[in-house]
């Protein structure tokens, strides 16, 4: 075992679990052995080498003052850091680890996100099916002090989502759910956060509550109605006792406990958020929603705008709250205008108090504090000056901090602080003359000292007539008299030599010696004690977290409400109406595409008689962009926002459920067919008749006939059972036959023209069904070679010429399918070698595959046959509807193979 420096190092790094570890040694923090080679490398830090005791070990250190951007690359990278003090005892040195710095708490961010440290407990025991397990999860953010617990009580998709929605950057899982490997690797695939084991006492239920109680009152688990939510309750303890452990020191800036999930909250799951592009693209160059509609100018109005995107609602006072908010801002085009530019003055005080309340806020952040609480009163003096605004929500967001004692904060940091004070804390300059009687006399005396030490050359060099005399000081040789080589003679016995340089020297003198022990005397004194007025003050504003809290939320929710009055006038969007049931979009467009093209409004009607949609029309003509459009304009209403509508009415939904487009997910290890499956059967087991469902080209990824098979069993589940609002995609031309059999299901397409080969697409929609593709147009636009688009031509004309077939989307490698036949619920023809012909069609002497020469079936064949005309379509799940075609697919080949 290494010893000195090295030894401690070692034995520190054992007290630990963290992944690195930092030590101070002096005016730097060091990393000794693996820890060194492995900064050096990441963050490009010179690796040297400490002799110890015989040994050579790799070190890299940072200077004291520099350590924080490094922490931060480190931790931003997912790394947790340690970090061990140095102290001065009896003389000599002890070090001791004072914080551990991990992605979930790291303070010194400059991410304008929020930054949630995330744990997750299961409840219930063992691993108990899916179906019965209930999860506590909880989420901190320590930069703002905000956090929120909530139980699940369903899958772990359900866990995902909200661990997808809240974004953490680290994760905490609890005793059960550390070994569970599927959903740890889920959350690995799903989130950015870092896995941190954390002890498992912290979440036993007893230990937990306490902690909760004490940090947040014991009355707060009963009010916000998590009082028997053993699972939230374990998860909030885990996360609180991390934090605490860690020594970030920001506990107390947890001031409030929220929970996460109201009854009124409407599902939106990962898969949906990701297919509607709200806050993430889908691919490179992607626009999102937010992008397109974030006009805010403070980081935590961006936040909170980010936050009611990711977590839409149903409750109607709430939204109409919002939406008159938004209203009376869109109306008042100069009050909204000032509003928002006294609110750029604003920091992000809820950072800023979280900051305050570690200990680690310095007097710049305490202006800043000021500053902040300065923009309130100017916001209400904004807002009562426009007849729109008095009465508003508006007037009402401003109402909710305690202005009277926003204000008192103000004046104190006002009447405290120096105007331009340094970065550090220790050195002075920090408080303004006048504020503390103790502190005014030092500052006196100081520069009295100072200024006699000012007037010293002048007087100096009067009274021995030399002229090349002049003071300074230095670290070294502190205050001193300097003097010119050709003068040296001229220098008064009183002089005493310090220093000869090449073209003077340095003296002092008794009473310059006498000055300078009263000015270095006065200096210490005066930072000590404006170091401890500093820190009283910043405790007193600490002390006020929760009213910095109140105000940074206020400003963060007028600018987000700004935020969408300026893009609701600036793109003619409309408030739309909540209604009780339907969705009737006059006019509708796509928030995001409209910025890019111009854009072919379209309508929309569901209704409770006509909720099912089944979209055709050519690839590329605009059935994605509608319903997608559908999709985000029900979002935006539910957001509180106005919507790119020409008039609206929403009757707010419980969830919006998309399947949208194939996602790559190969690196979980499932096919795209096989996530594609799994995405529709959580839609068909969450929605509800009062759910949006969008589903665009589901069974595609499959073959024909299972295509078909599962797109048809699925409409017909959710429009008799589940009986959500549905739009349905789809290249399935036998789907568009629905509307005949299912009384609620309509058609829709959008239409192109066509003349000749020349296609052109209308972009409007219109009703009833269409039965071309255009996959061949589209694949002429996208550059496929001439001879090879020509070629598809013929064969197209070919097999139109025969007539049972139809033409399929271009997604697919083939070209023709078969017909479902409404009647018998089963299949006519083929989408093989024989062109999908019907049996009559075939000329005389010709068989289909497995038809015998006398015309009869073969037996397998027959039970083939006679098995798809006994399932029942309504009554099998397609998860089953897909095993069971597959195991006829292998009959048949069978029989194929025997001949
Ligand atoms: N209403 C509209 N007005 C103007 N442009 C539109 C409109 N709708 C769609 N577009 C444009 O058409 C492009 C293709 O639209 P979209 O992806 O919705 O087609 P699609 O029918 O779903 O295609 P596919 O069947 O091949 O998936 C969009 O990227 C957009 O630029």
């Amino acid at each position: 075992m290494a010893e000195g420096i090295v030894g401690e190092f070692l034995a520190l790094k054992e007290e630990t679990d963290a992944d690195l570890l930092a030590m101070q040694c002096g005016d730097f923090y060091e990393f000794f052995g693996d820890d060194a080679e492995f900064v050096g490398e990441e963050l490009d830090l010179k690796i040297s080498e400490k002799s110890s005791h015989g040994s050579a070990y790799p070190m890299a250190g940072v200077p004291l003052t520099e350590l924080t951007p490094y922490l931060k690359a480190l931790v931003e990278r997912g790394y947790r850091v340690a970090v061990a003090d140095q102290y001065e005892v009896d003389g000599g040195h002890e070090r001791a680890i004072e914080r551990v710095v991990t992605p979930g708490t790291l303070l010194e961010t400059t991410d304008s996100e929020a930054r949630y440290l995330a744990a997750i407990v299961r409840e219930g025991g063992g691993n108990g099916g899916e179906d019965e397990s209930r999860y506590g999860l909880a989420f901190a953010d320590v930069t703002t002090g905000r956090f929120h617990a909530t139980e699940i009580v369903g899958g772990s998709e359900d866990v995902l989502t909200e661990c997808y929605r809240f974004a953490p950057a680290e994760i905490l899982p609890g005793p059960a759910v550390r070994t569970d490997d599927d959903l740890l690797g889920r959350l690995r695939d799903r989130t950015d956060g870092t896995l941190s084991l954390h002890t498992t006492d912290a979440f036993a239920p007893d230990t937990a509550r306490a902690t909760v109680d004490e940090q947040f009152g014991s009355e707060a688990l009963a009010s916000v109605g998590l009082d028997e939510a053993t699972g939230a309750i374990r998860a909030a303890g885990g996360v609180l006792d991390y934090v605490d452990t860690t020594g970030v020191g920001t506990l107390a800036s947890m001031t409030r406990l929220q929970p996460s999930q109201s009854k009124e909250g409407v599902a939106l799951d990962a898969t949906t958020q990701r297919n509607l592009e709200l806050v993430e693209p889908m691919g490179d160059g992607g626009r999102t929603l937010l992008d397109t509609i974030d006009h805010t100018v403070t980081s935590a109005g961006g936040r909170l705008l980010r936050e009611w995107l990711c977590r839409p609602i149903r409750a109607r006072e709430e939204l109409t709250r919002r939406a008159d908010g938004v209203e009376a801002l869109a109306a008042a085009a100069l009050a909204r205008e000032e509003l928002r530019e006294e609110l750029g003055a604003a920091y992000d005080v809820e950072r800023l108090s979280s900051k305050t309340v570690s200990g680690s806020a310095d007097a710049r952040d305490l202006l800043r504090v000021r500053d902040t609480l300065a923009v309130l009163p100017r916001l209400v003096d904004a807002i009562e000056g426009s007849p729109d605004l008095q009465n508003s929500p508006i007037a009402d967001v401003l109402a909710r901090p305690d202005r009277a004692a926003a204000e008192e904060l103000r004046g104190a940091l006002d009447e405290a602080l120096a105007e331009d004070p340094p970065g550090g804390v220790r050195e002075g300059d920090l408080i303004r003359r006048g504020y503390d009687d103790d502190l005014d006399e030092l500052i006196d005396g100081h520069e009295a000292a100072l200024d006699w030490i000012d007037g010293l050359a002048d007087r100096e060099k009067r009274r021995h007539s030399i002229t090349h005399l002049s003071t300074g000081r230095n670290k070294t040789d502190g205050y001193y008299i300097q003097v010119g080589n050709s003068e040296t003679d001229e220098v008064p016995e009183e002089y005493d030599q310090i220093k000869s340089l090449k073209n003077a020297n340095r003296y002092t003198t008794d009473e310059l010696d006498e000055r300078e022990r009263e000015v270095f005397r006065f200096e210490e004194r005066r930072s000590d004690l404006e170091y401890e007025l500093f820190c009283e003050l910043r405790e007193r504003v600490a002390d006020a977290a929760e009213l910095l809290q109140d105000v940074g939320r206020a400003l963060a929710e007028c600018d987000c409400l700004a935020s969408l009055a300026v893009h609701a006038v600036s793109h003619d969007w409309t408030r739309p109406e909540l209604v009780d049931s339907g969705l009737d979009i006059d006019g509708g467009r796509h928030p995001v595409v409209e910025q890019e093209v111009e854009f072919v409004p379209n309508d929309l009607a569901l209704t409770e008689d006509r909720a099912f949609l089944v979209v055709t029309g050519p690839n590329m003509s605009g059935k994605s962009t509608y319903m997608r459009q559908t999709a985000l304009i029900t979002l935006l209403a539910q957001i509180g926002s106005f919507v790119p509508a020409r008039s609206a009415q929403v009757a707010p939904v419980d969830g919006i459920y998309t399947r949208v487009g194939a996602l790559d997910e190969l690196a979980q290890g499932r096919s795209t067919f096989m996530v594609e499956m799994a995405e529709l059967a959580n839609i068909l087991h969450s929605a509800t008749d009062e759910s949006l469902v969008i589903l665009d080209e589901v069974g595609r990824g499959t073959a024909t006939y299972d295509g078909i098979s599962i797109a048809w069993a699925a409409t017909e589940y959710l429009h008799n059972e589940v009986r959500a609002k549905t739009l349905f995609a789809t290249h399935y031309h036998e789907l568009t036959g629905l509307a005949e059999h299912l009384d609620r299901v309509a058609n829709v397409h959008v239409a192109a023209d066509e003349r000749g080969d020349e296609v052109t697409f209308l972009r409007t929609v219109e009703e009833g069904p269409t039965d071309r593709s255009y996959g061949i147009h589209v694949a002429d636009l996208a550059g496929v070679p001439e001879p090879v688009v020509g070629r598809s031509r013929d064969v197209l004309s070919k097999l139109r010429a025969e007539k049972a077939i139809e033409a399929r989307g271009s997604s697919s490698d083939e070209s023709v399918q078969a017909v479902f036949d409404l009647d018998s619920g089963s299949f006519r023809g083929s989408a093989s070698a024989d062109g999908g012909r019907t049996a009559d069609e075939l000329s005389e002497g010709e068989t289909t595959e497995n038809e015998t020469v006398d015309g009869s079936l073969d037996p397998d064949a027959e039970s083939v046959l006679d098995a798809v005309q006994e399932t029942n379509i309504g009554e099998t799940s397609p998860i089953e509807l897909m095993s069971r075609v597959e195991e006829w697919q292998r009959r048949l080949d069978d029989t194929e193979d025997d001949e």
